[in-house]
C-alpha cells in the first residue's frame, strides 16, 4: 500500500511527512494536516482482519499513515506497549445493548476516556520522532477535562518532553482535575485557566501561530489538532465493524461530539474502505454542529456549562477538516470560512458543501433533562451505567436506528469521572477502579493563571528545558 504525506487544510504550509506532521502539530498557516490520499482498503484486506487482535488491525491500518518512516517492527512495538495499558484485552470492547444497538467502551485506558487510545500512542510516537533527532520538545494542550488527564499520564516523566495543559478553571469534574493536578512528575504543569475551554484552545492555537515563541520552546501539540491524535482513533472504528460483519454489512456510528476529531476519525475509516453508514454526530445543549447541520450556518454562542463538560464547546476545530473534505479540497474556501469564524464569529456553508456532509452524516442534540433520563431507563433497562457524554449518544442513536444496520455509540468515558451527574440522574454512585482508588486524596499542584497569552508563553518559556 502507498504510503502518505500530509497537506494543510488552509494551502499555505509546506506538506510535511509523518514525523514532521507529528511534531508539528498545527500547521504554520494556521490549518490543521490531512493526509494527502487517504490510504484504502478493499474488502479483501478488511476481510483479512478477522479474528485479529486490536494490535493487529492497528498495525494493519496505521501503517500506510506513518510515511515509511518507522521500521515495521518499531511501530509494532510502541503499539503493543500502549495498548498493554489498557485493561481490557479487547482494548474496546462491545456490549449490546439493544436488538441492534451495541455500545462501544472505550474507557478502559489509564484515565478512563477514550483519550488514552491516541494519547498512549502519541507519547511512544514522539519520543521515537524526538530521539532519532536528538530533540526535546514543548507540548501544549487545552482541555475541557479528558484530554489534559489523558495526556499527562502518558507523558508524565517522559526525558524529551515538558507537558503544559491549560484546563478551563472550576469547570472540569473533580476526577477530571485530579488526573490533572496529581502528577509528581517534573515534566507535568497544570494551568487552571480562568475562562472556558474555547479560551483555552484559543490560547494554544495562538501559541502556535506566534512563530518566535513557537520554535523557542519547539512547540508541539497533543489535542486533535494534531494528525496522530486521529489516525489513532481510525483503528477501533476497524475493529467494531468487523466484529460486527463488515465488510460485507454497513454499520452506523454515533459518537458524543464536541471537538469533532472522535467522528472525523469515523469519518477517516469510511474514506479508507470501511462500509459506514452514517456517522451521527451527538451534542449536548452546546449544540452548534446539530444547528449546522440543520441550517447549514456555523453560528456561535455562549458556551453553557452542562453535566457533560467535555462536550463544552463552540470552536470543533476538526470541523475545518471535514470542510476541507466537503469543498474537494479548495483550501481558499476553507481559509474564507475560517477569517469569517474569527471576524464575525460564523460562517456559512454552501448549498453543495452542505449536501456532501449530509450524505455521511446526520446529528442530533440531548437536552439536560434527556441526558439525566437516559442514563437512569437505562440502567433500569438494562444494568448498564452509562456516563452523560456516552449518555448523550445512547440517546441521539436511538433516534437514527434502521432496522437492517447495526448502530454503535461510543462510550467516551466511565461513568466514575461524572459522579455527581450520574448518581443524581440513576440514584447509583460508581466507583472508581480501584487502580485510581486514592486519586481524590493525593495533593494537587497547579497554576491559576488569567487567559492572556503573554504572561502563559511568559510561564511556559520559564519552565520548559529546551
Ligand atoms: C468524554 C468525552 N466525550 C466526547 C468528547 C467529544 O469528542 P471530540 O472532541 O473528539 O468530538 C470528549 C472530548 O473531546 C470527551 O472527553
Ligand atoms: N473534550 C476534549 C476537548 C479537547 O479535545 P481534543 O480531542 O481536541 O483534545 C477534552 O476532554 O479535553
Amino acid at each position: 500500500m502507498k504510503n502518505v504525506d500530509y497537506i494543510s487544510t488552509r494551502g499555505e504550509a509546506p506538506s510535511l511527512g509523518f514525523c514532521d506532521a507529528l511534531l508539528t502539530g498545527l500547521a504554520r498557516d494556521g490549518g490543521l494536516y490531512v493526509p494527502r490520499q487517504w490510504p484504502h482498503f478493499s474488502k479483501k484486506e478488511i476481510r483479512a482482519l478477522r479474528g485479529k487482535s486490536y494490535q493487529e488491525i492497528a498495525f494493519a491500518i496505521l501503517s500506510p499513515f506513518t510515511t515509511g518512516e518507522i521500521p515495521a517492527t518499531t511501530f509494532r512495538a510502541m503499539i503493543d506497549e500502549a495498548y498493554g495499558t489498557f485493561r481490557h484485552p479487547a482494548i474496546a470492547p462491545l456490549v449490546q445493548t439493544g436488538a441492534n444497538s451495541f455500545v462501544m467502551e472505550l474507557f478502559h485506558g489509564t484515565t478512563l476516556a477514550f483519550k488514552d487510545v491516541a494519547m498512549q500512542l502519541l507519547a511512544r510516537l514522539m519520543d521515537y520522532a524526538l530521539e532519532k533527532r536528538g530533540q526535546r520538545a514543548t507540548i501544549v494542550g487545552a482541555t475541557s477535562g479528558d484530554t489534559g488527564g489523558a495526556a499527562i499520564d502518558a507523558f508524565a516523566g517522559r526525558e524529551r518532553t515538558d507537558i503544559f495543559i491549560l484546563f478551563p478553571h472550576g469547570k472540569v469534574s473533580p476526577v477530571q482535575q485530579r488526573q490533572m493536578t496529581t502528577s509528581t512528575a517534573g515534566n507535568v504543569h497544570a494551568l487552571a485557566v480562568k475562562g472556558n475551554f474555547d479560551d483555552c484552545q484559543n490560547l494554544v492555537k495562538a501559541m502556535f501561530n506566534d512563530v518566535a515563541f513557537r520554535d523557542k520552546v519547539r512547540l508541539s501539540g497533543v489535542n486533535s489538532i494534531n494528525w496522530a491524535r486521529i489516525m489513532a482513533q481510525i483503528v477501533y472504528y476497524f475493529t467494531t465493524a468487523i466484529a460486527l460483519g463488515a465488510p460485507d454489512r454497513k454499520i452506523s456510528f454515533t459518537v458524543p461530539t464536541g471537538n469533532f476529531g472522535d467522528i472525523f476519525a469515523g469519518y477517516a475509516a469510511k474514506r479508507m474502505g470501511l462500509p459506514i453508514g452514517k456517522l451521527v454526530i451527538a451534542t449536548n445543549e452546546n449544540d452548534i454542529l446539530a444547528r449546522t447541520m440543520r441550517t447549514g450556518r456555523y453560528d456561535m454562542k455562549k458556551v453553557k456549562a452542562t453535566t457533560s463538560p467535555s462536550m463544552d464547546i463552540q470552536i470543533s476545530s476538526n470541523f475545518e477538516r471535514l470542510l476541507f473534505e466537503a469543498y474537494d479540497r479548495d483550501a481558499s474556501k476553507v481559509r474564507h470560512a475560517m477569517d469569517s469564524l474569527k471576524q464575525s464569529n460564523g460562517f456559512e456553508i454552501t448549498p453543495k458543501a452542505l449536501a456532501a456532509i449530509r450524505k455521511d452524516f446526520r446529528a442530533g442534540r440531548a437536552s439536560e433533562k434527556q441526558v439525566a433520563q437516559t442514563i437512569k431507563t437505562t440502567y433500569a433497562e438494562t444494568g448498564y451505567l452509562l456516563d452523560p457524554h456516552s449518555a448523550i449518544g445512547v440517546f441521539v442513536a436511538a433516534k437514527h436506528e434502521k432496522p437492517n444496520t447495526p448502530m454503535v455509540t461510543l462510550a467516551t468515558a466511565h461513568p466514575a469521572k461524572f459522579p455527581a451527574a450520574v448518581k443524581s440522574a440513576s440514584g447509583i454512585d460508581p466507583a472508581l477502579p480501584t487502580w485510581l482508588a486514592g486519586l481524590m486524596l493525593k495533593e494537587e499542584r497547579f497554576q491559576v493563571v488569567d487567559p492572556e497569552l503573554k504572561a502563559i508563553e511568559g510561564f511556559i518559556g520559564k519552565h520548559a528545558r529546551t
